[in-house]
C-alpha cells in the first residue's frame, strides 16, 4: 500500500515510520528533519525499537497514493487540506486531536476517516523519534457505522505491526478522547505536572469536572457518553501515562501554540451551541489562551464569549 503521511512531526513520523516496515511511505515535513530521514532513514526508540527508510519531502508533490494519514496539530488542517486537495487518495485517516474531520472532508474528495491514537511520540532530533508508549489506533467511518475504506486501512496498520482496532463508533470515541483530554492537558500543562498528577485531588477532581462537562456537551451533540465512562476512560489513562507531560505541557514548555482550541475551546464552542455551560472548560481554554497570548505564540484572543444563558439574564 502506498501511504502518504502529511505532518511528519512525533506522531506522523512514529507511525509513518512503523508503517514503512510494510507499505511505501512518504513523510511529508519540514527540514532539517527531512533532510536527516533522507540521509539515513527514522530511528525509532524508546518502547519500540525500530530503524525503517520511508521516503520524505518538504512539498507533496501531488502523488496518488493509497491513503493520506494527517497528522498536523489541529490549527494546521486547513494548511494541509489546501495542501492534499490536488492529491487522489481511496481515503484520508486523522489521528489529530479535535474535530478536524470535517474541515478535511470539506476540502478533500477522498472520504475522510476519524482516528484516535494513544501511542505516545517524542521527536528527539531530526531523523529520531522516541515511542514514550505503546497504545492504538482506532479509525473508522467519523460519522459511524461499518467503512469498507476503514477495513482496508486498518489491516495496513495491523500489517505493519500497529495496535489498531477498525471501530464503528468513533464519533462516541472521539468525544470519550476529547473528554480525556479536556481533563489532563490544560491541567498538567498549567500547572506544569506530569498526568499522574492529576490522580489525587484537588487535580483529579478538576479533571473530572471538565470531563463530565464534556461528557454532558456530547450527550446533547447526540452522542451516547455517559459520564461514567468518561470518567472511567479518564481514570485509565491517567494511571496509564501517569508518567507522561502531556502534549500541551509539551507545547507549553517549548512555548509553542497550543491545541486549546481543539480540546478545551471546542467544548466551550460547542456547548454554546446547546446553552450548556461549561465553566471548568471555558476557565482552562481562558487560562491556556492568556498564557498563549501573553507568550506571544498566537494573536491576543478574545476571552471565550459569554454564554448565551449569561446574556439572557443581564
Ligand atoms: N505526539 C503524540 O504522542 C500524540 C499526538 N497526537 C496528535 O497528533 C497531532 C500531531 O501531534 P504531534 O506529532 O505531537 O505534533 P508535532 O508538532 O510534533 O507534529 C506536527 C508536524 O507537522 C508539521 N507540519 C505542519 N504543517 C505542515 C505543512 N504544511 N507541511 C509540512 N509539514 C507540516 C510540523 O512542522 C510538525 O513537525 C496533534 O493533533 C496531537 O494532538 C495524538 C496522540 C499522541
Ligand atoms: C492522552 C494524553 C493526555 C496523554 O498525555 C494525550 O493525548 C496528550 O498528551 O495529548
Amino acid at each position: 500500500m502506498d501511504v502518504l503521511v502529511f505532518g511528519a512531526g512525533s506522531l506522523g513520523t512514529l507511525v509513518g515510520a512503523l508503517l514503512a516496515r510494510a507499505h511505501d511511505v512518504t513523510l511529508v515535513g519540514r527540514d532539517p528533519h527531512v533532510a536527516a530521514v533522507r540521509e539515513g532513514g527514522v530511528r525509532v526508540s524508546g518502547a519500540v525499537d525500530a530503524h525503517t527508510a520511508p521516503a520524505a519531502t518538504t512539498e507533496y508533490d501531488g502523488s496518488p497514493a493509497d491513503v493520506a494519514v494527517v497528522t498536523v496539530k489541529s490549527f494546521d488542517t486547513a494548511a494541509a487540506a489546501d495542501a492534499l486537495a490536488g492529491g487522489s487518495f481511496e481515503a484520508v485517516l486523522s489521528l489529530q486531536n479535535g474535530f478536524v474531520e470535517e474541515t478535511l472532508a470539506a476540502r478533500l474528495d477522498a472520504p475522510v476517516l476519524a482516528g484516535t491514537a494513544t501511542y505516545g511520540a517524542r521527536l528527539l532530533d531530526p531523523g529520531r523519534v522516541a515511542c514514550t508508549g505503546v497504545g492504538r489506533v482506532a479509525l473508522g467511518a467519523r460519522r459511524g457505522g461499518i467503512d469498507p475504506h476503514a477495513e482496508r486501512v486498518g489491516k495496513a496498520f495491523r500489517d505493519a505491526g500497529i495496535e489498531t482496532l477498525v471501530a464503528a463508533d468513533m464519533p462516541r470515541r472521539r468525544w470519550e478522547k476529547l473528554a480525556v483530554n479536556a481533563g489532563i492537558n490544560a491541567a498538567t500543562a498549567l500547572a506544569r505536572v506530569e498526568n499522574g498528577a492529576l490522580t489525587d485531588d484537588p487535580g483529579r477532581e478538576l479533571a473530572r469536572r471538565a470531563a463530565r462537562e464534556t461528557a454532558r456537551v456530547a450527550r446533547a451533540e447526540g452522542v451516547s457518553l455517559p459520564n461514567r465512562r468518561a470518567l472511567s476512560a479518564l481514570d485509565e489513562v491517567v494511571e496509564a501515562t501517569s508518567d507522561n507531560r502531556s502534549s500541551t505541557l509539551q507545547d507549553v514548555d517549548d512555548e509553542k501554540r497550543t491545541e486549546v482550541d481543539a480540546i478545551n475551546g471546542a467544548v466551550v464552542e460547542r456547548g454554546e451551541r446547546h446553552r450548556l455551560d461549561v465553566p471548568t472548560n471555558r476557565t482552562l481554554a481562558d487560562l491556556l489562551r492568556t498564557w498563549e497570548a501573553g507568550r506571544g505564540v498566537r494573536e491576543a484572543v478574545e476571552a471565550s464569549a459569554p454564554t448565551r444563558q449569561k446574556e439572557s439574564s443581564q
